[in-house]
């Protein structure tokens, strides 16, 4: 069967998860190899890409990849592309994904498919476009398809592979070279997940009623260890940073699964959120428009459900 690339997302050394659901994916269509393009393969990175089914791990680690932002990657897979003619490349549907697959569209004159939510037989990707409301199936028609993968699109399922590792060594051009990393600064780590990652999101609306309340919300969360989310209202109204804010304008997420308490359901609030597999409203307004999107509705104040609901999942735990 034919290689399929995998840009390899890491965190100092660490594979993130959307990495392994990609395997994942690679694997049900071709031979999964992934690309690893940062400082030295640790040896339990290699050995999760190994778990996860990569036959081969591409690895380039020269300064070149490692000091500059962006471009070196998407050099470093057209020169896979070039060399290897695999069946597709697979990269998160990160912003730097997304950038990385752009720009190597362009390199191997190739069609590429952004925000894929699912990649079937014959390289088929399913996309949820214009704020949700319509549903896409698309495929690349030229070149070898580049696919960005949204996270928590597929869950991720360990088969081994044979894991070899191969040096890569890029020859990176003068406009690769042009933007070049200056200072690395670590992020303040909490102990939630990432919004756009966490397999599970609570989010909070203006129906949360003020800045304090919000610990309802993240008392849930913490409960199923899930990530912290908020609508426009509530960051608007200062009482979630504005980081958190999914929607239109805010943060794409595409969780297991997706708890909106004292949230509307407005179009935009919808396209950042509705590629969830299962969705939960809680809403005091049987008539709120979360529930024509919702797999499970309670009717109630969210005051009342909310802590309850973190009770029992306590309990239970
Ligand atoms: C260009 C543009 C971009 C936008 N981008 C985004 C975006 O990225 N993300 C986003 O979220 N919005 C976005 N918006 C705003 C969007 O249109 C809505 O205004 C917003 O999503 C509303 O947030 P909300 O549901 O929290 O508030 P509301 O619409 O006011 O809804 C509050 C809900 O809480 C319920 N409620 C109230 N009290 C309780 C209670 N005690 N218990 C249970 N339920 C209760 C109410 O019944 C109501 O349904 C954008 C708008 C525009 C024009």
């Amino acid at each position: 069967m034919s290689e399929i690339l995998v840009l390899v997302e890491q965190v100092e050394g660490e594979v993130k998860k959307v990495t392994l659901e990609l395997l994942t994916l690679a694997r049900s269509l071709g031979t999964p190899a992934a690309v690893w393009a940062g400082p030295g393969l640790t040896p339990e990175a290699k050995a999760r890409l190994a778990e996860y089914g990569s036959e081969t791990i591409y690895v380039a680690s020269s300064s070149d990849i490692v000091d500059h932002v962006v471009a070196p990657k998407a050099e470093l897979l057209a020169q896979l592309v070039a060399a290897k003619s695999p069946a597709a490349v697979l990269v998160a549907a990160t912003a730097e994904g997304k950038e990385v697959a752009g720009r190597l569209a362009v390199k191997t004159d190739s069609g590429v498919i952004t925000d894929a939510v699912g990649l079937g037989e014959g390289f088929v990707a399913d996309q949820s476009i214009f704020g949700g409301g319509v549903n896409v199936h698309s495929r690349v028609r030229r070149g070898t398809p580049i696919v960005a993968v949204r996270p928590n699109s597929t869950a991720p399922e360990a088969a081994p592979g044979a894991g070899a590792e191969e040096e890569v060594t890029v020859a990176l051009s003068d406009a690769g070279r042009s933007a070049r990393v200056v200072e690395r600064v670590k992020q303040e780590k909490g102990a939630r997940p990432e919004l756009t990652e966490a397999a599970i999101v609570v989010s909070g609306g203006r129906g949360v009623g003020s800045a304090e309340n919000f610990s309802v919300i993240e008392g849930l969360a913490d409960a199923l260890g899930a990530a912290v989310g908020a609508s426009r209202a509530a960051t608007d109204a200062g009482w979630y940073p504005h980081q958190f804010q999914v929607g239109q304008t805010g943060k794409t997420v595409s969780p297991q699964l997706y708890i909106a308490a004292g949230i509307s359901g407005a179009i935009q609030h919808r396209a950042g959120m509705q590629t969830a597999k299962t969705i939960v409203a809680i809403n005091k307004d049987p008539e709120a428009p979360i529930f024509e999107l919702a797999d499970y509705g309670v009717v109630g104040d969210l005051h009342q459900v909310v802590p309850q609901l973190t009770e029992e999942v306590t309990k239970r735990k």
